[in-house]
């Protein structure tokens, strides 16, 4: 048998598929360790005989330091045999696909070879929280599974169809050309697979497919996809840029860290002038977001702090992220010409936060967006790719998609064949 491994490192999680290797992929084996931005990490875990359940591991507490150490601990599983079966072993994963996060201008996947390798450790800068775990694994890759061969799969790929007006920022031409300055983008595996869903569940072309949509996660985004393709984005140069996240600002002005000093009850950009500009990065990416504001990463914990225990700086987050959201879907119902034919939620909160929907549709109702309650309560358990959550008739849809990086990149792989 040949099998792909499909690996995809986010900042909070590492999620992990094999598939057979054939034209349509089937599944053996997933599962996915989250919370390593969190005190706890949990583990799951399931393997496929045929389609059937063989074994299933449901949130189970594991210690797991970084992503490196999840990955090995999920090999583990696959190594280990339930009763006489090992679902696949490792000689039949013929390849690995990669999720990096940072692709610098490149469209397309990639075969990682040394130079390649060197090539995606120097934009590791460019992705603090993702890029360095990510080559980490391929090292691990590299050194298990001598057959198999590595190929990186870039979240940035998919935005290289924004036009340069929009790619472009406002500074120095000469210097954002020569540090390849620009508006990147990220989530774009996640993108890729929620225009194919969504273009064959409205049964439009997806050449005519007009969406908004929003991968909101640890890190969170929203995108505009204008007949099939990324026109405009909010992360940008890092996935620091647009929406908060759990550990990330988001936009803020720039400024704001000249005057950022925990010791000093004045404001003054003196005071931060010892401040290096590596840890107004940390501070920005890893020391600010919804933890800064809660003290916790879990916007699940957020949520019901917020709405049932009326905390109030649950609260605060809760709302400041629903606020910045509804932002984005104004600004993209006038890139798509007030034309898009649905707004899509995907990613961990987009997925499983009902209340978040709810919010964000009370703010969007005005664009003609709807929410029928029972079908928002139903997605968030349902285990179909994509729930239609808008009230009947609706002519602009909302979208639940049960997003799938790991699919999307076996499917590339394969139709490449890589
Ligand atoms: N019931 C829930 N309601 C809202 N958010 C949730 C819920 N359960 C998990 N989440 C959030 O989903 C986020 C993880 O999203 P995910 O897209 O899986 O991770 P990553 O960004 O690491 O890829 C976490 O911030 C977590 O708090
Ligand atoms: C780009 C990004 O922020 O990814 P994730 O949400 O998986 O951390
Ligand atoms: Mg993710």
């Amino acid at each position: 048998m040949s099998a792909v491994l499909c690996l995809n490192a986010g900042s909070s999680s590492i999620k992990f598929s094999i598939y057979r290797y054939s034209n349509e992929p089937s599944i053996l084996v997933t599962g996915a360790v989250s919370g390593l931005t969190a005190d706890q990490q949990y583990l799951t875990f399931t393997s496929y005989n045929s389609g059937e359940v063989l074994e299933s591991i449901k949130n189970e507490k594991i210690e797991s330091p970084d992503h490196d150490s999840a990955f090995r601990i999920f090999m583990e599983h696959v190594d280990s045999k339930t009763g006489d079966k090992r679902v696949v072993s490792f000689d039949d994963i013929y390849v690995v696909c990669h999720r990096i996060v940072h692709g610098g201008a490149n469209a397309r996947p990639m075969l990682i070879t040394e130079e390649v390798y060197h090539e995606l450790d120097v934009l590791s800068d460019l992705a603090p929280l993702h890029n360095q775990h990510a080559l980490d694994i391929v090292h691990s890759c590299i050194a298990r599974l001598k057959n198999a061969k590595n190929v990186a799969f870039f979240d940035s790929s998919f935005h290289m169809t924004i036009p340069r007006h929009i790619y472009t920022y406002p500074i120095d031409l000469d210097v954002q050309k020569r540090h390849q300055i620009r508006k990147y983008g990220f989530h774009g595996l996640s993108y890729a697979f929620i225009a194919r869903e969504t273009s064959n569940y409205l049964n439009v072309e997806s050449s005519n497919l007009n969406i908004i949509a929003l991968h909101l996660g640890s890190g969170a985004s929203a995108c505009a996809i204008l007949g099939g393709k990324s026109v405009n984005t909010s992360m940008g140069l890092t996935p620091l840029e647009g929406l908060p996240g759990a550990t990330r600002s988001g936009s803020v002005d720039p400024s704001l860290i000249f005057h950022y000093h925990t010791d000093s009850s004045r404001m003054s950009t003196t005071l931060s002038k010892d401040m290096h500009l590596t840890v107004a990065e940390d501070i920005l990416n890893k020391k600010a977001g919804w933890q800064s504001i809660t003290g916790t990463t879990d916007f699940g914990l957020i949520t019901k702090r917020a709405l049932e225990e009326k905390d109030e700086l649950a609260k605060l987050a809760f709302d400041m992220f629903v606020d910045r959201v509804s932002m984005y879907v104004g600004q993209y119902w006038v890139a798509l010409k007030g034309s898009p034919a649905a707004l899509v939620f995907a990613g961990g909160i987009g997925e499983k936060g009902k209340e978040l929907r709810t919010a964000v549709l009370e703010k969007v109702s005005c664009l003609g967006f709807t929410l029928d309650e029972e079908l928002n309560t139903k997605a968030t358990t349902s285990s179909d790719v994509i729930v239609d959550v808008s009230k009947k008739d609706a002519k602009l849809k909302t979208l639940v998609i049960h997003t799938d990086e790991q699919l999307q990149m076996a499917k590339e792989v394969i139709a490449l064949q890589l």
